[in-house]
């Protein structure tokens, strides 16, 4: 098993309140780690330092083999990150904002062109590559963002949250092209996810985070079987683990994150 991500102690506080208390998980190539937590776990904080954008103030950890610390710029071209707010200009065609992103990265000629078209068949947005992106639905904006994302091949990436806000057709778009891309490539990929349905069905491997701390760790079979409940749903699971319950309406921070997604879709 080649292991890409390693996290042992990781810890972040801002000032007085410690957001991610100690936390230790590895990832292999070929795994979709899911982490899942209440609001205000530490996910995003975890994602954060991970991706080089924050300093961890303790523990280590290493993303291909590097320090994120000490080899931040090496982390980064290892890995592609979609974060949580829109990484696309809807002004713009789906293939002008795949060629940005491609210049940046410095590939040129007919490698470039034949990585783009490769990636905008395999998310299925070749026939909408001409259109702007204001007019793509939420769930092909998503794909053109994780396109984006792996245009250098990364071998880790990582998603923030990557289907709120998109209605289930959608969603289950996002999950086929995830479990796609980890098919063909042994891709490592982190996710953090408010729904447990993706839990279930897009990883291979979950992790709980409760107040800063990593709860549990395991496949969600495995989680399941923890909870004592043959029938045991991912719901249960993460009620077990965590002592909240997934709440249909979703708090007052959710709802105004899913609206400001919906927003700036639109
Ligand atoms: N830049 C910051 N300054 C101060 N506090 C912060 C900062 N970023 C995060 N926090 C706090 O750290 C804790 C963890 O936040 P984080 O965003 O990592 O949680 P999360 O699990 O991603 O939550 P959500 O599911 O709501 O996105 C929260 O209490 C949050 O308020």
């Amino acid at each position: 098993m080649e292991v890409i991500v390693e996290v042992e102690q990781l810890k972040k506080s801002f000032g007085k309140h410690t957001a991610v208390k100690g936390v230790s998980f590895n990832i292999a190539a070929g795994e979709v780690f899911g982490l899942l937590g209440p609001n205000g776990a530490g996910k995003t904080t975890i994602v954060r330092m991970l991706t080089t954008l924050l300093l961890p103030d303790g523990g280590r950890a290493t993303v291909c083999g590097y320090d994120v610390r000490r080899q931040a710029a090496r982390v980064r071209q290892c890995i592609g990150y979609v974060p949580q707010a829109l990484s696309v200009d809807g002004a713009l065609t789906g293939y002008e904002n795949m060629m940005i992103f491609a210049k940046l990265l410095g590939l040129k000629g007919r490698e470039r062109e034949r990585r783009i078209a490769d990636l905008l068949h395999f998310m299925q947005l070749e026939d909408a590559a001409g259109r702007l992106v204001r007019t793509y639905s939420g769930g092909m904006v998503r794909r053109l963002e994780i396109a984006q994302a792996v245009l250098h091949y990364p071998r880790v990436l990582f998603l923030d949250e990557p289907t709120v806000g998109l209605d289930p057709v959608a969603r289950r778009g996002v999950w086929e092209i995830l479990a796609k891309l980890r098919r063909t490539s042994r891709m490592a990929i982190l996710l953090t996810t408010h729904y447990m349905e993706e839990a279930d069905t897009v990883c291979t491997r979950v992790g709980i985070l409760n107040r800063g701390e990593m709860v549990v760790t395991g496949t969600p079979g495995e989680l399941k079987a923890l909870v004592g409940n043959p029938d045991a749903s991912m719901d249960d699971v993460f009620t077990y683990f965590t002592g909240n319950f997934l709440d249909a309406g979703g708090d007052f921070r959710g709802i105004r994150q899913v609206r400001h997604i919906s927003r700036r879709l639109g």
